[in-house]
């Protein structure tokens, strides 16, 4: 377009001169009749100006027109195009005006405009609409411009992007009328939200993700990337991904990796990386390629997991799983895969293999009376001293609690197997360092079995080990047993009366028999001995010899010990109530888990409370050895006793090399010498025994100690220690453990009579 164009005329000026000049000089009828031809001629000139005029202006209207039409087709055009609607506001009459471009019947595109007189706009959108609105007719913002949802033709709500503008004032200068395009925006949302869900993924996600281009350059990470690796996303864009390498893996693997990519599009794996300060870590990766649909390139996303902590945390629990933690020994699992593989290679070569069993002699002693931390730092030594004992190429596990195991392959016979228990016996006769200042001696007792000889699969081989062990202990530890068939039926046994034992308190298949004590000097009855007896209802009359060692080796004993006190206190106080001389005591047999729990002076004065005895009416037994073998403990535990008024005695005396020296240090107040010696003392050819005993009561006596000769079974034997001044005897001679209304006609009898009955005759309980 250019400025508008004076129109021309359609005669040259020459032309309209041209006729004027030929009349000017004629006279006056010459001059009429010109000037009518001039008029007329005028006439018709201005005629066809004015035809002229109008037709032209005709054209430029038609050309106008299909301006305009051409126009409002673009229009159309492009607001169908852009899928755009046309909108009209009426801000006083609050209406819509909406007009779409919509391909029309003959293939045109026709105006559809509809008339909303009440547009509805998202709750949840108005006020933000009409903040915008507000700014804009303020003058805040240049153009009105609004994203909301609008009820569409169907009910639905629709994203629209609305832009718009002022297009009429009132007088005033207000606005009347806004205008603009507006469109569906509800699948750009769609798009936008998924982006930016994707994005807030990416940067959540705690797998390190990034994109590298072909040349393994990194092109975008996420935050996690950062995290993991210590380097900020500027320090790594365009840097190579070996900027990660460590030297954990030769360059050949890196090689192979992206080699891999490039083949394949894809690589998984692991694979370390080395952090930006230094440290590695472990990665499981997985790469694959893409390719950029804008630039046609292909990049790869790497996304990474670091599972260093996960397969530390897996070592840990695979080690957790087949080593002890204590003593870093393989524990039962895994001796157990060492004993298969063993019996496979034992199978190949035909030689033999042993397994040996070994439980640590009294350690639940040292754990009870020394506390869990010294029993570990026993655990410990002991695992170092077997390792020692057995060099480093055989296994040594440890089983559980203060079982451990040696594997001896490649043997010859069961003597070799023999000699190498014996060795590891004889180890432990030095005392094992628990740390600068502390030691401890601990013996073994040490079952054998054979491959192939005993057992094929290991858990046989285990079980007859610690058959074999048991038989070991039994033997009276610090010793080893092989293995025989025969011991099976044993260890069944066993276990059937330990299981059993478990339920005797509950099942009420416990009782006491009582053992009366008579006092040489004036034919009193000075003590009854209770006397544990069980007879189970499946395994019949069980021996205390049998079953109390099954007790303690369990632990059992200790419920069982305060079911005898208990049941002594009160079979007492009815005796006493029945007439019976108060000064009789009731003497019990305390085993040394008991004695090594500090619970025990308080359960033995809380009975006496309960059944209304004084201190005085009880006395403990506790043999020679668990005095001997627990010396630290023993002292403070008599005291204990002592301060409360109950005696002591100490049982078996002579079987357990004490000294009388040492125990008179103690605060005792009997000796009972054992039957053992008092069997021979009336011999004739057992002058040794009779020398010994003798002894003891002598010695006794200076220390201020009193007597107790057990197993008197011969007038014989009680002539000879009435002669020697013994304060008391107890055996068969005198009377038999009774049960506890016989007991009660036995003391009853005794204390109407002038002295003990000898009741030869007393039917044992
Ligand atoms: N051959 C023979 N034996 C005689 C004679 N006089 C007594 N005896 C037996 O000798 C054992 C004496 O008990 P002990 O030395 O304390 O030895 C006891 C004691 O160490 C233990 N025991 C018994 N009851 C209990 C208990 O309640 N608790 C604990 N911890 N141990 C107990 O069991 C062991 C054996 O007890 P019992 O079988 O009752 O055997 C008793 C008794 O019946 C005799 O003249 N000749």
């Amino acid at each position: 377009m250019g400025a508008p164009s004076t129109p021309r005329s359609p005669w040259p000026a020459g032309l309209l001169l041209a006729p004027l000049g030929v009349h000017a000089g004629n006279d006056g009828n010459g001059i009429n009749d010109g000037l009518i031809l001039l008029l007329a001629m005028l006439v018709l000139l201005l005629a066809w100006l004015a035809l002229e005029v109008h037709r032209r202006r005709a054209r430029d209207q038609q050309a106008h027109l299909r301006l305009l039409q051409e126009r409002e087709q673009r229009l159309r055009l492009a607001l169908w195009a852009s899928n755009e609607l046309y909108w009209q506001f009426d801000l006083r009459a609050r209406t819509l005006e909406i007009t779409r471009a919509a391909p029309g019947q003959a293939d045109d595109l026709a105006m559809h405009t509809v008339l909303d007189d009440d547009p509805r706009i998202h709750p949840d959108d108005l006020p933000g609409v009409r903040d915008r609105l507000v700014a804009y007719l303020r003058g805040e913002t240049p153009i009105f411009v609004s994203e909301h949802r609008i009820r569409g033709e169907n009910g639905q709500w629709q994203w629209m992007r609305a832009r718009g503008r002022a297009i009429a004032h009132d007088a005033a200068g207000r606005v009347l009328r806004l205008a603009g395009t507006a469109r569906n925006i509800d699948a750009l949302r769609e798009m936008e939200s998924q982006q930016q869900i994707a994005a807030e993924v990416l940067r959540n996600m705690a797998e390190s993700v990034a994109v590298l281009d072909e040349q393994f350059k990194f092109v975008a990470a996420n935050p996690a990337f950062s995290r993991m690796s210590g380097y900020e996303l500027e320090e790594v864009i365009g840097k190579d991904t070996s900027l990660l390498n460590g030297d954990r893996h030769p360059p050949e693997f890196y090689q192979q990796a992206r080699q891999a990519i490039r083949e394949h599009a894809s690589w998984s794996g692991e694979m370390w990386q080395r952090r930006k300060d230094g440290r590695d870590f472990l990665c499981a990766m997985q790469c694959n390629a893409i390719d950029d649909p804008g630039t046609r390139r292909r990049l790869y996303v790497l996304v990474t997991s670091d599972i260093t902590e996960r397969r530390r945390i897996e070592h840990e629990l695979r080690y957790l799983a087949n080593y002890d933690p204590l003593t870093n020994l393989p524990n039962r699992t895994q001796l157990t895969e060492r004993l298969s593989h063993a019996i496979v290679q034992a199978r190949r070569s035909g030689r033999r293999l042993a397994l040996l069993f070994l439980d640590l002699d009294n350690f639940k002693d040292i754990n009870d009376s020394q506390g869990h931390a010294t029993g570990d730092r026993v655990l410990r030594a002991v695992a170092r001293r077997l390792q020692d004992v057995v060099g480093p190429g055989r296994t040594v596990a440890r089983i559980s609690g203060d079982e451990f195991a040696v594997v001896l392959e490649d043997i010859a016979d069961g003597a070799e197997a023999d000699q190498c228990a014996q060795r590891i016996i004889e180890a432990f006769e030095a005392p094992l360092h628990l740390d600068d200042r502390h030691e401890a001696t601990i013996s073994p007792s040490i079952g054998i079995s054979l491959f192939p000889d005993h057992a094929q699969v290991p858990t046989d081989l285990l079980k007859h080990a610690d058959t074999a062990m048991y038989r070991a202990k039994r033997g009276g530890k610090r010793g080893h047993v092989r293995y025989l068939q025969e011991m099976e039926t044993d260890s069944r046994r066993r276990a059937g009366l330990i299981a059993a034992l478990r339920r005797a308190i509950e099942r009420d298949e416990l009782h006491l028999a009582y053992q009366p004590e008579l006092r040489l000097a004036d034919g009193r009855i000075a003590a009854v001995e209770a006397l544990l007896r069980w007879d189970s209802a499946e395994h019949g009359s069980i021996a205390p010899d049998e079953f109390i060692p099954l007790a303690e080796e369990t632990g059992l004993i200790v419920p069982i010990g305060e079911w005898v006190l208990d049941a002594a206190c009160r079979t007492l106080a009815g005796w006493r109530r029945a007439g019976v001389d108060p000064r009789l005591k009731v003497s019990i047999n305390v085993s040394a888990l008991q004695l090594l729990r500090s619970e025990l002076p308080d359960a033995v004065a809380a009975a006496l409370r309960r059944h209304g005895l004084p201190a005085s009416a009880l006395e403990l037994e506790l043999t020679e050895s668990v005095l001997m073998d627990n010396a630290a403990l023993a002292g403070d535990r008599l005291r204990a006793f002592r301060d409360l008024g109950v005696s002591i005695a100490v049982d078996d005396f002579g079987t357990g090399y004490s000294s009388l020296s040492y125990l008179h240090r103690l605060p005792i107040n009997t000796l009972k010498i054992d039957k053992a010696f008092i069997d021979g003392i009336a011999s004739p050819d057992d002058h040794e025994d009779a020398t010994i005993t003798t002894t003891v009561i002598a010695m006794a006596r200076t220390l201020g100690l009193q007597v107790v000769a057990e197993g008197v079974e011969t007038a014989a034997q009680l002539a000879f220690l009435q002669r020697n001044a013994c304060d008391i005897a107890q055996g068969y001679w005198i009377s038999r453990p009774l049960a506890a209304d016989a007991c009660l006609r036995f003391l009853l009898d005794a204390q109407a009579g002038a002295g003990a009955r000898l009741d030869r005759a007393g039917a044992p309980a």
